[in-house]
């Protein structure tokens, strides 16, 4: 498992994206060997050799494998019309779009595989796959829709027959999986409340928050205060914390209620609108959970990259972006590169780990207000799908620990149950042993469904808060203040410098199809100045 090193909680130091004062000290003096590179970049590249700690850069001359200190000072002579950083879906759409608008494009990935935040992982002993992150596609997602049907992406319905559980406070009630809202008092009491979000999504600025007449009053208060004043039925308010933090994976005191609304109000396309945007939010038939992908919703990133295998660098971090003139010069551990314009694909929460220069203090500002949830998948194998045996959609949600939100799922066939494991909880267990991991959710498991969830064959467990190159999912969330403060640096591009990821869309943020939209519009920009 990779080691933590850049959670968000960790201290200011441990999320330097270099060391570089330490490095500049021992490269100080003399001249870049590299005469293609300006020398403040070469002292910068070399610094992200290591891409944690000075020390670590000091020792790695000595630890470095033959060729590979020579490999990562590489200069590529090339002046591209584009550098898109970030290989997930969003990135590789951007990429795709501006080569098949006839420019030149290079993409640096962090990782050694493509698609971030969309990955197939394998079950511990049967290898079969599992998807780790992004699954689902539903209604006007049709952006993602059509890739997944360009690249051959077989969708197909996921189970939703017979009953679901709702869960609360250990008192577990059945109700019908289709429509799908238990019917309970508490229930019913948060339908007004429903009814209010209903209104406001209609009309909504979708994607510009800030220009809600509203705005600074919702977003002064977190999502769980603007509930509180409106519902007093404890039920109603731990249901509508659960909405949001089962989408976001943050509890509802962490994030501006101007930004759950946006999130809502942009669960919809260009033509469809509402009403119906909590259903389309959080439904399965009819909604963001309606469809899964044969064969997991990585062949979608990862047939692009295929398509694009030339235009990638794989294991290239890019520690620093130089806005020289009117071009960039993007620093990575791969080599150095340089374009006339770069797109950054990923959330705001990790892209202010790339140094800037020079600095850009409101994007900078606006990035520090976003946070990334903490979330984690598991996924049990079974022999047979019992709980279909049993009248039982295998859909469940509520406030019990670690997994609050249930699926079915499909791998290749196989029978398999999948639980979410979010925020607090995700926080609690991220350097738990996997053991106690998969103990806890096969206890969620039989608690929801019965004692047959004891007999799994095998799992599957992903953490996304250890992820180097995620620090979470499945989004980044704006703290109270920040939209309305900062908002317009989310997509405004800051000289050369475009913003891409799936939080800069406006329709679907948060979602694939979020985040291909936000990689074409990114793409777009980039050709209109570029004719
Ligand atoms: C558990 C989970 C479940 C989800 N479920 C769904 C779902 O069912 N349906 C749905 O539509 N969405 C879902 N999502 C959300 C979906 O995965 C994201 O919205 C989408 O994948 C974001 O794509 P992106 O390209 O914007 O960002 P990312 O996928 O995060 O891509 C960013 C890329 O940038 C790379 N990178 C980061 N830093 C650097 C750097 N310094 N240099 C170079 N490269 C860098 C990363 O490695 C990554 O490849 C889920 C997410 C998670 C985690």
């Amino acid at each position: 498992m990779p080691e933590l090193v850049n959670r968000p909680t960790g201290s200011a130091a441990g999320r330097s994206p270099m060391g570089r004062n330490s490095t500049s000290a021992r490269f100080g003096g003399g001249d870049s060997p590299n005469s293609g590179i300006p020398r403040r970049l070469f002292l910068r590249g070399v610094a992200a050799m290591s891409g944690v700690a000075a020390a670590m850069v000091l020792a790695e001359p000595a630890l470095a494998a033959p060729g590979e200190a020579r490999r990562r000072r590489e200069h590529d002579p090339t002046l591209y019309d584009a550098i898109v950083v970030g290989a997930g879906i969003s990135g590789l759409a951007a990429a795709k779009s501006l080569v098949a608008a006839g420019r030149t494009v290079k993409v640096l990935e962090a990782r050694g595989r493509a698609g971030g935040r969309i990955h197939n992982h394998p079950t511990a002993r049967l290898g079969l796959t599992t998807d780790a992150g992004a699954e689902f596609i539903g209604p006007t997602q049709n952006r993602v829709d059509a890739l997944a049907r360009e690249y051959g992406v077989e969708q197909l319905p996921t189970y939703d027959d017979g009953s679901s559980v709702f869960w609360n406070s250990g008192q577990r009630r059945l109700f019908a999986a289709q429509p799908g809202l238990p019917l309970d008092g508490g229930v019913i009491a948060a339908l007004p409340v429903v009814a209010e979000i209903e209104g406001i999504c209609a009309g909504f600025p979708v994607g510009e928050p800030w220009r809600h007449p509203r705005a600074a009053e919702w977003d002064a208060l977190t999502w769980r205060q603007w509930v509180e004043q409106r519902t007093s039925v404890a039920t109603a308010r731990m249901v509508l914390d659960l909405a949001a933090s089962a989408a976001l994976s943050v509890k509802g005191d962490q994030f501006s209620a101007l930004y759950m609304l946006n999130y809502v109000a942009s669960s919809t396309d260009e033509n469809t609108g509402g009403p119906s945007y909590v259903a389309r939010l959080l439904g399965t038939a009819g909604g963001a959970q309606e469809r899964v992908c044969n064969g997991g919703a990585a062949l979608i990133p990862l047939r692009m990259a295929e398509a694009l295998r030339e235009h990638i660098v794989f294991d290239a971090p890019v520690r620093a972006i130089d806005q020289a003139g009117d071009h960039a010069v993007v620093v990575s551990d791969a080599g150095t590169f340089s374009a006339r314009r770069v797109v950054v694909a990923m959330s705001p929460a990790i892209s202010h780990r790339i140094e800037y220069i020079p600095a850009l203090p409101e994007r900078a500002a606006l990035c520090a207000g976003y946070t990334m949830g903490r979330i984690g998948k598991f996924a049990a194998v079974y022999e047979r799908p019992w709980w279909r045996e049993k009248g039982l959609s295998g859909q469940a949600f509520g406030n019990a620990t670690p997994t609050d939100v249930t699926f079915e799922n499909y791998a290749e066939g196989n029978h398999i149950l999948m639980g979410f494991v979010s925020a607090d909880e995700m926080a609690r267990l991220d350097g738990a042993p996997e053991q106690q991991v998969v103990d806890e959710c096969i206890d969620a498991f039989a608690g929801y469904f019965g004692d047959e969830a004891r007999e799994y064959i095998d799992y599957s467990l992903f953490r996304w808060d250890d992820e180097e190159w995620s620090w979470g999912g499945p989004v980044a969330t704006s703290a109270p203040g920040v939209l309305t403060t900062y908002g317009h640096a989310l997509r405004d591009p800051a000289g050369v410098v475009h913003w891409a990821g799936t939080e800069t869309s406006d329709y679907w943020t948060g979602y694939m199809d979020g985040a291909v939209r936000a990689g074409e519009r990114a793409a777009a920009e980039i050709v209109a100045v570029s004719r």
